[in-house]
């Protein structure tokens, strides 16, 4: 099908994604989001890629100007650097000698060279060796000699912008903390005898400051041993080759058994860079610093909350009422209630959830930090009760895939939720899959738990009230099991106080429309998942409760005049019809009611300033849109596969036209839906009847409005009863 690629719901356009329907395959154990796209059409511009380490691709006459340039690093000081096993990394080579200046400023008698003049070469701003620094002491002084008479002529000391304050500081951070500025003119001693050895000037610093900051233990760095042949004459690079990833044991790190260089030496082990950087990461320090002690408690506490100003509850909430959350935190106050913020996982209306360790068992948990509203808090009393209900009474074995709360607390007048920790939600994992729909066989995994969810809340009588792919989370990230989370707008069918509810894209029409409600409007917001599931991106994405109703009533046509005569918002978005005596317009099951038009709308409601709708599918009808999506790339080349993604299509269609009815009364239970071929993989005829279903429904939903007004005396009485029961 071709799509409309014009509005993004994300920061990525998910319609903007040409022609490759790529389905997330899962298989028994594992999930595999297959996003790799395999549309690699050669352009005239496609991008040339040079192996820069392949010297059989570079021209002869570069490989000649690289050996030259490799032979003339290896003829200076730096090629020994770079062959030294640890390199100093760049930020702290260059720039001149802090200690020298240590010592001019100690002493106000020295005169302060002019580094900015053309005499101080690039030469003496480098600091690869000790002969470098013999050789940049001399310089300076002859430049300090041929100054000295200029500066006598000046009564005011003028200094260089490298001598404020902020910038000594930023340098003296490259290197000298624990240096001390008075050894720089300092003797040798038994230390470095092995460097002057080798220099034979005795004016020479004691210790290269730099070395001190190498990972080696000073007198290893110093020496020649033959463990690090730094000072050795340096041997050809093995330039490391790229290759083809071709299996997955390609993607396994080759441990170099017997390293050579860049390998820092730990009591005489030897560890790579890789893990001196990150596994080892405070050794490393440790060997860098001897005075580096790492402390769990300074570690610097990044906030995890948005915006993070105090702004209320004495300054521990922001302006919305949430809590400030910091890494490092820990909620709860009592012993074996205690938890250590590690991580934020998502942000809803109510609060934020955060990964956490329980102190006590060490298990990591999410915990739903509530905001601190008095609104927020009392229903979120009501989430604590309906979870413990589901929990307790209604899944005690944990079998029905509800979210599962072992604790509820009050900290700092939050009130705090501990849930079990799940994984991605559905709409994460559409994103993953960069918005391209599932496989069948995988919405299939997801609808059945979804409906055995939903059976169960329908016995129960309660309604969920806002299900959507970002309530359905997976339990791990490598097993299709998913759990239905966030109760916090759910009643009880016999209580339902709201009118504002449902998240707008699985808003059911009959809240739209402002009428008595009951546990199928989950069902609607079921049918509207599934149809994302297939899609990848939602099936009514309303910009507005009359853009909402009207993608609704565009695709599926009107909802029975019943329920637009009943509806108290029905005027909002729709006109009545002049009614004709003389032939009356609802006979021939057409609606009494039409939707405004945007000009109609804007001028009974100006301050909406509502939009043109934007389009996201070429279709509008959803027998259209579903039949014409595009077929999946990697099963084009098989007319056999096409037609039974076409026949399976055509059965989910059936099952979403039965879920997606307007008319609730009609709308299939999750009981019914459970029955459905699409459901139990029984072979699909074209025709099915959920068994107790009030008439026969037309498989071609735009047919089924003709049926409508039959029908309605029959709908109007039950929903009568319905509304009158409550
Ligand atoms: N147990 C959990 N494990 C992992 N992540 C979770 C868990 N509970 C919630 N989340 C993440 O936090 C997000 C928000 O959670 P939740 O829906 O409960 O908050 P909310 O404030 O009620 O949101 P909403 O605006 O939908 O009402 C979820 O979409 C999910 O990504």
């Amino acid at each position: 099908m071709e799509q409309i690629s014009e509005v993004p719901l994300e920061e990525t356009d998910p319609m903007d994604n040409g022609s490759n329907q790529q389905h997330t395959t899962w298989n028994d154990n594992t999930v595999a989001t297959g996003t790799t796209r395999t549309d690699q059409t050669p352009t005239n511009h496609s991008f040339q890629f040079t192996n820069p380490w392949d010297n059989q691709k570079i021209p002869q006459q570069q490989q000649a100007q690289a050996q030259q340039m490799q032979l003339q690093m290896q003829s200076t000081a730096d090629m020994q650097r770079r062959k030294s096993s640890l390199v100093i990394p760049p930020a702290r080579a260059p720039g001149p000698n802090p200690f020298h200046y240590d010592a001019l400023l100690m002493n106000p008698n020295i005169p302060m060279p002019d580094l900015y003049s053309q005499q101080v070469s690039q030469q003496q701003i480098h600091r690869p060796s000790v002969v470098f620094q013999q050789q940049e002491a001399n310089h300076i002084q002859q430049i300090m000699q041929a100054q000295q008479a200029q500066q006598k002529q000046i009564n005011t000391r003028l200094l260089p912008s490298l001598y404020n304050s902020q910038d000594y500081h930023r340098r003296q951070s490259v290197a000298a903390t624990n240096y001390n500025p008075n050894n720089y003119y300092q003797q040798p001693t038994q230390k470095n005898t092995s460097i002057s050895a080798n220099n034979s000037s005795t004016n020479l610093p004691m210790i290269s400051p730099y070395r001190r900051l190498s990972a080696f233990p000073t007198a290893t760095t110093v020496t020649h041993s033959s463990e690090f042949p730094q000072q050795q004459q340096p041997k050809q690079f093995q330039i490391p080759q790229m290759h083809v990833v071709t299996s997955k044991h390609d993607l396994k790190p080759q441990i170099n058994k017997l390293p050579k260089y860049r390998r820092a030496s730990l009591h005489s082990k030897t560890i790579s860079p890789l893990i001196g950087l990150t596994k080892n990461l405070i050794t490393t320090y440790q060997l860098c610093s001897s005075e580096f002690v790492y402390q769990t408690s300074k570690n610097p506490k990044r906030v995890l909350t948005k915006p993070s100003d105090g702004k209320y509850n004495n300054g521990f909430d922001n302006i919305n009422s949430d809590y400030i959350l910091y890494v490092n935190d820990v909620l709860g106050v009592e012993q074996n209630r205690k938890y250590l913020v590690l991580d934020i996982l998502g942000q809803g209306t109510f609060g934020q959830v955060v990964k956490c360790q329980n102190l006590m068992t060490k298990e990591i948990i999410a915990v739903k930090v509530i905001k601190s509203k008095s609104e927020y808090l009392n229903q979120s009393l009501t989430e604590v009760k309906i979870l413990e209900l589901i929990n307790e009474k209604i899944d005690p074995n944990n079998k029905h895939h509800f979210l599962r709360m072992s604790d509820s607390f009050i900290h700092k007048n939050h009130l705090c939720l501990v849930f079990e920790l799940l994984s991605n939600n559905l709409y994460e994992l559409l994103k993953q899959n960069q918005y391209h729909g599932l496989s069948m066989q995988l919405i299939k995994i997801f609808t059945r738990q979804m409906l055995d969810s939903l059976c169960v809340l329908k016995d129960s009588k309660l309604i969920h009230c806002d299900l959507k792919p970002e309530n359905i989370l997976l339990c791990s990230p490598d097993k299709p099991d998913i759990k239905i989370i966030d109760f916090g707008s759910s009643c009880d069918e016999t209580k339902t106080v709201y009118t504002y509810i449902q998240s707008r894209f699985y808003r059911a029409p009959e809240v739209i429309l402002g009428i008595p409600y009951s546990t199928s409007i989950d069902m609607w917001s079921f049918g509207c998942i599934v149809a994302e599931l297939f899609l990848g991106i939602p099936i009514f994405p309303g910009a507005s409760e009359y853009n909402q109703i009207s993608r609704i009533v565009n695709a599926l046509n009107y909802p029975p005049n019943w329920m637009l005569e009943m509806g108290k918002n029905t005027l909002k978005f729709m006109v009545k019809k002049e009614q004709d005596p003389q032939t009356d317009i609802t006979s021939n099951g057409e609606s009494k009611f039409r939707l405004k038009t945007l000009d109609e709308f804007n001028s009974d409601y100006p301050k909406a300033n509502e939009q043109p709708s934007k389009q996201y599918f070429k279709w509008t009808k959803l027998e259209d849109v579903i039949r014409n999506y595009k077929i999946p790339k990697n099963i084009q080349h098989s007319q056999e596969l096409i037609e039974q993604e076409m026949a399976s299509r055509e059965c989910l269609l059936h099952f979403l036209t039965g879920i997606l009815n307007l008319n609730p009364l009609e709308r299939w239970t999750p009981q019914q839906a459970s029955l459905h071929p699409f459901v139990t993989n029984q072979p699909f005829t074209g025709e099915w009847f959920p068994p107790g279903a009030l008439h026969k429904r037309n498989v071609d939903h735009s047919n089924a409005t003709r049926h409508q007004s039959l029908h309605e005396g029959v709908a109007q009485k039950q929903f009568n009863n319905l509304t009158l029961e409550e």
